[in-house]
């Protein structure tokens, strides 16, 4: 079995990714909104970082940061000390609400992104097939999204975020609509991800989730809350 430290010099994905997240005194507004305001972290390959706070701390925002799909206002993300910004091909993002298209079925929503980072159809195939087993929807990935529950759908947006493989996995309160047993299993896959050489970085209402982290990083207001 692979030890923590080799599992932190793996690469994860296809092409080399990102060794590192670093967040650096990030800044972001919406409008008169001060949504982040001097919010750093740093994460390695191996790290499961979860975020937590109240209803409008930030949590989706730093999640967005990160991704490179919000401007900054002021502070920096160097992935992997590139220092030009989140590569987009090695961050794969689950994001809230699951942001499925519902007139595909779950497999086409986790082929899509496999095919546009190069994946050939077979190897997506099976990259699709083998994450939508492990959230448990071996037998419903032939149904539109529209057709699943909600926790269905939630869960076939892990897959899709699972299936990336990637350097940096965010995940954007991936178990908010789950039953114990389903939050469980995508906890376990989380977990894996990062023991894998991931950098796993999630967002959570749920203290339990929380504590199955590394550590975990509290938003108030859209500072880090200092323990
Ligand atoms: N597009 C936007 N335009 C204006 N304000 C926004 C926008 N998105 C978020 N905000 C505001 O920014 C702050 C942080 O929002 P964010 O969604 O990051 O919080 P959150 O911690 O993820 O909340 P939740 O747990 O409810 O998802 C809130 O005050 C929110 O109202």
């Amino acid at each position: 079995m692979a030890s923590r430290s080799d599992a932190r010099s793996a690469a994860s994905g296809p092409g080399a990714g990102p060794s590192r997240v670093e967040v650096h005194g990030v800044g972001v507004h919406y409008g008169d909104v001060v949504a982040l305001r001097g919010v750093s972290l740093d994460a390695r390959p191996g790290d499961f970082v979860a975020i937590t706070g109240h209803s409008g701390a930030g949590k989706t925002t730093l999640i967005n940061a990160i991704a490179g799909i919000v401007p900054l206002a002021s502070g920096e993300v160097r992935l992997g000390g590139q220092g030009e910004g989140p590569d987009p091909s090695s961050v794969a993002i689950i994001p809230q609400g699951n942001g499925l298209a519902s007139v595909l079925t779950a497999y086409e929503n986790v082929v899509a992104p496999l095919r546009a980072r190069g994946h050939s159809p077979e190897q997506a195939g099976e990259r699709a097939t083998d994450a939508l087993v492990s959230v448990g929807l071996g037998e419903s990935g032939s149904h539109l999204v529209e057709e699943l529950s909600g926790g269905q759908q939630q869960r076939a947006a892990v897959a899709r975020g699972l299936a990336i493989g990637g350097a940096v996995l965010l995940a954007d309160e991936p178990t908010s609509e789950l039953d114990h047993d389903n939050r469980e299993r995508i906890l376990a896959l989380l977990r894996a991800q990062a023991d894998a050489g991931s950098i796993v970085i999630m967002t959570t209402h749920d203290p339990e989730a929380a504590e199955r982290a590394d550590r975990v990083i509290e938003l108030d207001d859209g500072e880090v809350v200092d323990h």
